[in-house]
Formats: C-alpha cells, structure tokens, sequence
C-alpha cells in the first residue's frame, strides 16, 4: 500500500498526519509501528489520522496511535497540528472547527497568527474514568515506585496523566521512574507520567513520559494536566506558561468545571509518501 503523509511536530512532539478523508486508510499495528520506527519508517511520536466525522455536529473525526501502535483517546499537540492539516490540505476552511475523538468533541481554533488555541475540555478527577483503582482521587495521592512514595496528581485530561512536583527537572530521573509510573499496576489502562519544575506562580518546566511512546520534546495534555494539578495544589495561577524540551505552550483554567484552554504552534515539516 503506497500512503501519502504529512510529518508535522508542536513544540517538538512530532506526527505522521494522514488523510483519512481522501485516501481509504486501515493500518494493522505492524504498519502503525513502522510508521512511527525512527530508523526503519518515518519516524513519530504519533501517528494522527484524519477521517470523515461519524457524529453529526462534527467536522472531523481525528484518531490518535502512539508509536507502539495503540490507540488512545486524546493528544493536545496533534489536536493542534490537526487544524493546521485540514486548513493546509483544504479540507476545509472554517477557523473553528468540531473535531470527534475517541473522548468526546474538541474545539480548536486557527487565529490569525496562526497559532491554534485548543479547548480541551473540562478536566476529570473521576477515579473510574482515569481509570485509577487506587481509590478516591485526592489532590495528591501517594504512589509506591520502586520503594519510593510519590506525591502525584492524578488527572484525565481525555487521556490519564500523574505529575509529580520536582526540585530541578533536568536532574530528575524521568527514563527511570517514568516507565514505572506508566505501568503502575494502578493504572488499569497505564498512565503518562509529568515531572513539573514551578518557576513561579505563572511558569513551570516540564517534562512527560509518554504512555505508549516514551519521553516526547513536549506533550499538550501533559502541559495540561500539569498546569491543573499545580493549581489545585495551591502553587500556581493561570495562565501559565510551560516551557519544555521543545517550545512553550500556554495553558488556561477557571478552575472546577470551566475548560483548559492550550495554545501553542503547529509546524509542518514536509510530505511524502511511503510503500507499507
Ligand atoms: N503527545 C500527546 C499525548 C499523546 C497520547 C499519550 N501518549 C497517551 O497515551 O495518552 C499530547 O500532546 O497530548
């Protein structure tokens, strides 16, 4: 099967964006893998593949697989990339647009400086849509990794999340402790593990390990989930600003039920096609 593709990345969390619309597309985990193999196919953090909305009041339907191949619910950087595809490939050209994921309806919006703000939605604490089976979702919860107790927080941002507060991100040991927090075995379905520096009360540095796909350059929902638990803690004040290994993203939140809002940059890199 020969597949035409766009690399694409957002603050250096980088995707194979595919036209699901125009081209028929059903990928087996194996292709899906390839695609993301760094040596041996493209080369992605995740692969984004855009196709025809199922639901009525939507645009598009826009599909997530992390470089392993799994399918997932929810990504804010390619949530970005997304609109920026659609518009570049003509797909269409409203600047709100009502994208269809695997968790619900997401809304983002090209600006006319071409940065596209993301409202990811009303963040979850619902232990059973995490899913979490180590009880009632507080603040922070201990977690026992490798006879430490972490302080995490633990939040769904459509996708699960645990971020943990750290002295100095450079040091902290994310290749070590992020693989583990991400098949804790209380986190049914894994988890993606945040490692958040606070600045002050509007910066923080961040750093993700990526269910499914590793440490990334930055990861959208992880901003989220991070600015979010730092607010709950009582630490900081929106908006904040996320510096990460691959740019800056700025997170807002009302607090309670009120939407996150992301913005940040969507870049495409270049086209091509390739034979699976
Ligand atoms: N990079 C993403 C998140 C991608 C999915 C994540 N690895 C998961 O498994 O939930 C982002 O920018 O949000």
């Amino acid at each position: 099967m020969r597949l035409k593709f766009t690399k694409m990345h957002g603050a250096g969390n980088d995707f194979v964006v595919l036209d699901g619309v125009r081209q028929q597309i059903s990928l087996t985990t194996e292709q899906l893998r390839l695609l993301a193999d760094r040596h041996f196919g493209v080369g992605c953090d995740q692969i984004l593949l855009v196709e025809k909305a199922h639901d009525a009041s939507a645009d598009f339907r826009y599909r997530i697989f992390n470089a392993d191949g799994g399918e997932v619910e929810q990504c804010g950087n390619g949530a970005r990339c997304f609109v920026r595809f659609v518009h570049d490939q003509k797909l269409t050209n409203k600047a709100e647009i009502v994208v269809e994921t695997h968790n619900g309806l997401i809304r983002p919006r090209l600006e006319a400086d071409g940065r596209v703000v993301v409202n990811m939605g009303a963040p979850v604490f619902d232990a059973a849509r995490i899913p979490f089976s180590g009880g009632t979702i507080e603040v922070m919860q201990p977690l026992v990794v490798a006879d430490q107790t972490l302080m995490v927080s633990i939040v769904s941002m459509g996708n699960p999340h645990a971020v943990q507060v750290v002295d100095d991100v450079e040091r902290a040991a994310v290749e070590v402790l992020g693989p583990l927090i991400e098949h804790h075995a209380s986190f049914p379905k894994r988890v993606n593990a945040g490692f958040m520096q606070i600045m002050d009360r509007q910066h923080i540095r961040l750093r993700v390990y990526e269910r499914g796909s590793g440490e990334t350059l930055s990861c959208g929902t992880g901003a989220c989930a991070a600015v979010v638990s730092g607010i709950r803690r009582g630490l900081l004040d929106s908006p904040v600003s996320v510096a990460t290994h691959g740019g800056n993203l700025s997170i807002a939140w009302g607090g309670e039920e009120t939407p996150v809002l992301m913005t940040g940059p969507a870049i495409s890199v270049f086209s091509g096609e390739i034979n699976l």
